[in-house]
Parts: C-alpha cells; sequence; structure tokens
C-alpha cells in the first residue's frame, strides 16, 4: 500500500481583486507521506498559507482552486478534496477528524470566551461518537501528552490564562484529539522563542512517530527545515522551484533561490567561516511578473536563457529543480 495520504497535482488557485487575477498558487505538485514531515519553504507571499488552505478548503474570499487535484487517500478509498464544496458535511468531517491544521497564532483556532477543556471536548464529542465523560478523560489525557502540566487544572482555565507556548500546546491538543491522519502546520512557532520551539517541535516529532501522522510543515526560514524535515518543497511566486529530500535539499542545494536561503541562515556543521547574506532584492508585484524565471531578476546566475521558463529537471533520487543554471549551481561555481 502506498503511504501517500495526501496527492497535490498541478495545483493552481488564483485571488479574484479589482478586476485583476493573483496567480496565488500556479500549478504546485507534491505528496504528503504518512509518519514524514514535508516542508513547504518560501518567502513571505510565495503561496505557502494558500496552498495549505487549498487543502483545507478554507481558503479566503475572492480566491478559489481554478485547476487540479487535491486527492486524499481516506480509509474508504480516495476523496478529491478539490470537488468537494467547502461547507458541505464530508468537507467539515475530513476538516476536523482527519486533516488538522495549526496557525502561527493560536487564538485563531482558539476561543477565547471558552475553557481549552470546553473546546477540546466539544471537537471530541463533535467527531467521535463518544460521551461527555469519555471527552473529558480523553482531552486531559491529551493535554498531557503534549507536556502541559497540571492538566485537570489547566482543562478549566481560557486561553488567556496561558502562555504563549502552552497555547501552542492546547491547540495541538485541540488538532490531535481526533486522531488527524494529517497535521497541516502553517508557521506554528513563529511567534515563540527558540526552547519553545524546540520542545514544540520535538512535540511534532513524536506524534509523527507515534501515531504515523503526516506533516504539512509551512515555514519561511531553513532553520526550521533542518530541524523537521523529512521531505522539502521550495517555492517561489507560486510555483515550486525545487524538491527533494531534507539530504538533497539542504547538502546540495540545484536552484539560486534554495541556494540563497540557505545562504541566509547559520547552518550547524556548515563551518564558523560561513558567510550570512541575505536574498537582495524583494519579491517582484504579483500583478507584474518578470517574464521567464520568476527569480531571474534576484538571481546572480541570470543569463538570457532565464527569460524563458524552465523546465522541471530530475537531478538525482527524488531530488527536481526548475533552473537553466542548475549544474553550476549545484557545483558551487
Ligand atoms: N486574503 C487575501 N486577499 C488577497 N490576496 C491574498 C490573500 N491572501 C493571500 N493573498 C495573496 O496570495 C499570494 C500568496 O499568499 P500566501 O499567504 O499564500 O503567502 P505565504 O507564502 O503563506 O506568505 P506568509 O508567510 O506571509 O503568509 C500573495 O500574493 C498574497 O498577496
Amino acid at each position: 500500500m502506498s503511504d501517500i495520504i495526501i496527492s497535490v497535482k498541478d495545483l493552481k488557485t488564483f485571488f479574484y481583486t479589482n478586476q485583476r487575477c493573483n496567480k496565488a498558487v500556479n500549478g504546485v505538485s507534491f505528496d504528503i507521506k504518512m509518519g514524514k514531515t514535508i516542508c513547504i519553504v518560501g518567502e513571505s507571499g510565495c503561496g505557502k498559507s494558500v496552498t495549505a488552505t487549498s487543502i483545507m478548503q478554507l481558503l479566503p474570499k475572492l480566491s478559489r482552486i481554478e485547476e487540479g487535484e487535491i486527492t486524499y487517500y481516506s480509509d474508504k478509498g480516495p476523496v478529491r478534496i478539490d470537488k468537494l464544496p467547502k461547507n458541505s458535511q464530508e468537507m467539515r468531517r475530513l476538516r476536523g477528524s482527519e486533516i488538522a491544521m495549526i496557525f502561527q497564532d493560536p487564538m485563531t483556532a482558539l476561543n477565547p470566551v471558552y475553557t481549552v477543556g470546553y473546546q477540546i471536548t466539544e471537537n471530541l464529542t463533535n467527531h467521535l461518537k463518544i460521551g461527555k465523560k469519555e471527552a473529558k478523560d480523553r482531552a486531559i489525557e491529551l493535554l498531557k501528552d503534549m507536556g502541559i502540566p497540571m492538566p485537570e487544572k489547566r482543562f478549566g482555565q481560557y486561553p488567556h490564562q496561558y502562555s504563549g507556548g502552552m497555547r501552542q500546546r492546547a491547540m495541538i491538543a485541540m488538532a490531535m484529539s481526533c486522531n488527524p491522519k494529517v497535521l497541516i502546520a502553517d508557521e506554528p512557532t513563529t511567534a515563540l522563542d527558540v526552547t519553545i520551539q524546540a520542545q514544540i517541535f520535538e512535540l511534532m516529532d513524536k506524534l509523527k512517530k507515534e501515531y504515523n501522522t503526516a506533516i504539512m510543515m509551512i515555514t519561511h526560514d531553513m532553520g526550521v527545515v533542518t530541524e523537521m524535515a523529512d521531505e522539502v518543497q521550495v517555492m517561489y511566486m507560486g510555483n515550486i522551484v525545487e524538491s527533494g529530500t531534507a539530504e538533497e535539499i539542504l547538502k546540495s542545494p540545484a536552484h539560486p533561490y534554495t541556494k540563497a536561503l540557505l545562504d541566509a541562515i547559520p547552518i550547524l556543521g556548515r563551518g564558523k567561516d560561513q558567510v550570512i547574506e541575505p536574498i537582495r532584492g524583494s519579491t517582484p508585484d504579483p500583478y507584474n511578473r518578470p517574464k521567464g524565471c520568476q527569480f531571474g531578476p534576484r538571481c546572480d546566475y541570470f543569463t538570457e536563457e532565464c527569460l524563458n521558463m524552465p523546465a522541471d529537471t530530475h537531478i538525482d533520487g527524488v531530488h527536481y529543480t526548475k533552473c537553466w543554471h542548475y549544474r553550476k549551481v549545484l557545483n558551487n561555481e
């Protein structure tokens, strides 16, 4: 049996505002696998969140899935998520119990006027056929599993009585309450300090190992990729420009953008002489895109050839890139 739980094929999700079209996600394909973490990495505005909200059918107003397929492989057979109306019973069931999402701001998921315990038990009784008492016991167990001290006391507290890191854990507890097969995490630790961030990563790693949960992690930070990823998709202006295993991407980046992202952070093992360089320029206006390779205007390898969009090139294993000059990039020329 295949370990693929969600397959995204040539997804195009566009925004329509003021009679203009923003091709926020413009032909993205990848697979999310059981027991693995796939990281989608790229700068702000590249389309990471829109990819995630397309999968969840939680797209903002004025946007829609224009083309492509999102298939969820449920126990009962494949489900075409892109064909399900966002408020359909089936989509709501999938969202709560099989595919869960956590956000940078836990208050997106937690309601300030109810206790954390109430919210988790509601989620449990709504999605699983269990009674109130069993749901309460399970909620306390979940809070405990997420490393929240004094879970019985915390159960009766409101989100504002939790610290930032604890709120993040409570949100993960809620997301994990129905044992989802897939956890989509959109920058879940950006607002937290590094110690808490490390604890949350450890927790997510535990979920992956113990429950075989598939994790899709969205981040702008290559440091997070080095910590968490089994597989990586590097995204720029709505496209995947490079993909591969974490080892392939981190050790042998083949796209100048990946290389630039890596050069912008200190990486353990890359030597103390590593020069940290921010990526020059900024992402182009989505309504006024450059011709050909979208990274062209910011790229040190730019030539005339780059005015044509490069094809997806296979490098090795599952490593692919879209760059005319990938050999030079690989050889660090
Ligand atoms: N609600 C919205 N209305 C209009 N355009 C939007 C909306 N949300 C996102 N977009 C546009 O879609 C594109 C992709 O945005 P998206 O939020 O997916 O990027 P991102 O990579 O997740 O960045 P960030 O980390 O800042 O959230 C951007 O051009 C953005 O301006």
